[in-house]
């Protein structure tokens, strides 16, 4: 049985369509990312699975619990761990005193551990919290019953750098004690570092789910050349050559005429292929490296919508949210005990 299964998940709000059919799994084991810009409907499949919201239709189920049973849902969130995208804590309790609370209703396996690591200042009241203290006390108390799955809204916003590497490392050593991770996110390159597969939602509508690599392969190198002498236009007409550009080299002596050239350009052929067809060349610089993981979601976001038929009207600038903060979508923090 798998850590989550979706099926059908549809949420209509009558004017927006949230969730429109959403089916998939996630294994017990994995850390799976559920990607996509602000409004596609991420937050509203995270509150459906924490009963949170009553879908339209469709099943959700937890560790095999359904979700939309109370009594059910009861007994699995003793093993759940939930992190919203904005944590409401009791603003004029301490910090300690919610960990306190939390540690009575849930149980206290390991906060001492997360203190060390995540050192939210205990003994302020939570209104004198800034944004990056109420997600380090939110971790903690996410992670202190020592649930067996976890589900973070977008769990790095406000942390610092050297605490988001915290976080990563935390997280990959947990996913080896076997925990279960489903987490959203906007920041592509904590997804890449961090998941085993990817869910990609647009519009309320799934449009991808596989291994990060597979996503990674799926959208090439990207190759970047410098050569002693222009190379002949022919040599790179080969399979999986896209989005070739041309630059002067650092060589160039006089505007007509570049005595060498750089180029770069995205390719998904066989790289050995390309290696033979520069042996004509006399290569001065050389790299091929993985695509951006930007360039692969423009590819499902972009204008030309790639392989999910896009009708183009909702271009998002992939990975830019690097501050983490999630845009308003209507709905209030919550914090769940
Ligand atoms: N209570 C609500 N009533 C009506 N529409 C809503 C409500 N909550 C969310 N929506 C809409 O549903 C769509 C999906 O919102 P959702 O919050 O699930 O997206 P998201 O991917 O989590 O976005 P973000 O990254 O900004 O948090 C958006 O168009 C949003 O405006």
């Amino acid at each position: 049985m798998a850590a989550i299964e979706l099926e059908g998940l549809t949420k209509d709000y009558g004017e927006v369509l949230a969730n429109d059919d959403v089916t998939f799994d996630v294994e017990r084991g994995e850390i799976f990312g559920y990607l996509g810009p602000n409004g596609a409907g991420k937050t509203t499949t995270i509150r459906t699975l924490l009963g949170l919201l009553s879908p339209t239709a469709g099943t959700a189920r937890l560790l095999g619990h359904d979700v939309t049973d109370e009594e059910q849902l009861l007994t699995v969130k003793r093993r759940l761990g939930y992190l919203p995208d904005s944590p409401a804590f009791d603003e004029t309790a301490t910090g300690r005193a919610v960990l306190e609370l939390h540690a009575s209703i849930k149980g206290d396996e390991r906060s001492a551990e997360l203190l060390e690591l995540f050192d939210p200042p205990l003994d302020r009241e939570i209104r004198e919290y800034s944004r990056g203290n109420v997600q380090k006390l939110g971790l903690v108390t996410t992670f202190m019953h020592d649930p067996d799955l976890v589900i973070l809204d977008e769990p790095t916003s406000g942390l610092d750098p050297l605490l988001q590497q915290r976080f990563n490392e935390f997280v990959r050593a947990e996913r080896e004690r076997g925990l279960t991770v489903f987490f959203s996110s906007h920041i592509l390159s904590e997804v890449r570092r961090l998941c085993d597969r990817v869910g990609i939602i647009r519009n309320g509508r799934l449009v991808a789910v596989e291994p990060v690599e597979s996503l990674l392969d799926r959208s090439g190198k990207l190759v970047r050349l410098r050569t002693a002498e222009p190379i002949p236009p022919a040599a790179l007409e080969i399979d999986g050559v896209h989005d070739l550009e041309t630059a002067a080299g650092p060589n160039s002596e006089t505007d007509d005429v570049p005595r060498g050239s750089e180029r770069a350009f995205t390719f998904t052929g066989d790289v050995n292929v390309l290696l033979d067809r520069l042996r004509e060349s006399r290569v001065l610089d050389l790299s091929i490296e993985e695509a951006p993981l930007e360039d692969v979601f423009m590819r499902f976001y972009g204008d030309d919508g790639g392989d999910v038929g896009s009708d183009g009207d909702d271009r998002v600038a992939a990975g830019t949210d690097a501050s983490g903060e999630s845009g308003s979508s209507g709905k209030g923090g919550e914090n769940d005990v």
